[in-house]
């Protein structure tokens, strides 16, 4: 190339590049913004975290009932903090995700869809809803009722699905001429397969226990007699055995796990060495070493 040439070449760049500045502090910065005030215009129901400190689990509870669940604009916003909150509870096991009054999730609420149905505040509005690799503790999706569109995405951010022999699971995107967009088609690539995620996904199956459990979707299913309340004791249960011990290690167990399900092979083997430098030597570690186990 001429040194003319070179010149050009690198005057293009930097033009090229100066664009892409400008799109990405257009896209993350005060649209992100306008997005936000755009769901807040939307308010009903909310989004409500109770820490329970003695078993270190926390209950995430959509509130929502008069629409079955659906997630207002205003609580995709609630959603987003709430996370935050779980984010830096050091004490924290666990997190239950369930829906108020006997049923999960009925998705985004249509109002809001409808106002915001352009592909410009849709891809903006994805920042808001997306929970994918934001849960911190073991998350568990408790499925009572419908959990459909948003909400059948929403079971698939946790890393368990416990169903009542009730409850339904089904992407109805395709009957809203959508595709999943907060990370609901690649995680459920990843926990059925893709063979079993084209069938969910191209015939908006309903997925009843029985189906999710053959196919992987579902951990467990619950038996509930009795009325309010009994599937969350039971879900608290099942969870037990999993929540045993210093929440540092449990959060570290989390850690390893999500990073090897969700990274590059050299990314998470990177992590894991990093997450193992958290807890050896640490006081779990030498509480355990001074009591000479054996695991018999
Ligand atoms: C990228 C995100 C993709 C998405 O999530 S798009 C949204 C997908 N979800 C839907 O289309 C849900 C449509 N709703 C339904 O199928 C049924 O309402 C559902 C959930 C099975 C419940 O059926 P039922 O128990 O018989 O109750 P119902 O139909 O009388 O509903 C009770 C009230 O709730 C409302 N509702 C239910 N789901 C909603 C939603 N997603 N957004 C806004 N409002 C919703 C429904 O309109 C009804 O309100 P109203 O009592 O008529 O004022």
């Amino acid at each position: 190339m001429s040194v003319c040439g070179a010149a050009r070449f690198r005057g293009s760049v930097a033009r090229i590049l100066q664009q892409h500045r400008a799109v990405c502090s257009h896209t993350s910065g005060s649209s992100t913004e306008g997005i936000r005030e755009k769901l807040q215009a939307f308010p009903g129901g909310s989004v409500e975290l109770r820490k329970q400190r003695d078993s270190g689990v926390a209950l995430l509870t959509l509130n929502n009932p008069a629409r079955r669940n659906a997630l207002s604009g205003s609580m995709m916003l609630d959603l987003e903090q709430r996370l935050c909150e779980l984010e830096t509870w050091t004490e924290g096991r666990a997190v239950i995700v369930q829906g108020a009054a006997g049923t999960f999730c009925s998705g985004s609420d249509l109002s809001a869809v409808r106002a915001i149905a352009n592909p410009h505040d849709g891809m903006k509005m994805l920042s808001c809803g997306d929970v994918s690799g934001r849960l911190p503790l073991i998350s568990v999706a408790l499925v009572e009722g419908r959990a459909l569109g948003g909400g059948a995405e929403l079971t698939t951010a946790c890393d368990f699905r416990l169903m009542t022999s009730d409850a339904v699971i089904q992407f109805v995107h395709k009957h809203m001429g959508l595709v999943p967009g907060w990370g609901g088609a690649a995680r459920l690539v990843r926990i059925v397969g893709s063979q079993n995620a084209l069938k969910l996904l191209s015939g908006a199956r309903k997925v009843d226990p029985d189906t999710g459990k053959q196919m992987g979707l579902v951990d467990e299913v619950l038996h509930c007699s009795s009325g309010e309340g009994e599937a969350l004791c039971q879900a608290e249960r099942w969870l037990g055995p999993l929540i045993q011990g210093p929440a540092p290690v449990i959060q570290a167990v989390k850690r390893v796990v999500v990073s090897g399900r969700e990274l590059p092979l050299d990314q998470a083997l990177q992590t894991e060495r990093s997450v193992f430098g958290t807890v050896w030597g640490a006081p779990a570690n030498l509480e355990a070493l001074a009591l000479k186990p054996k695991h018999k």
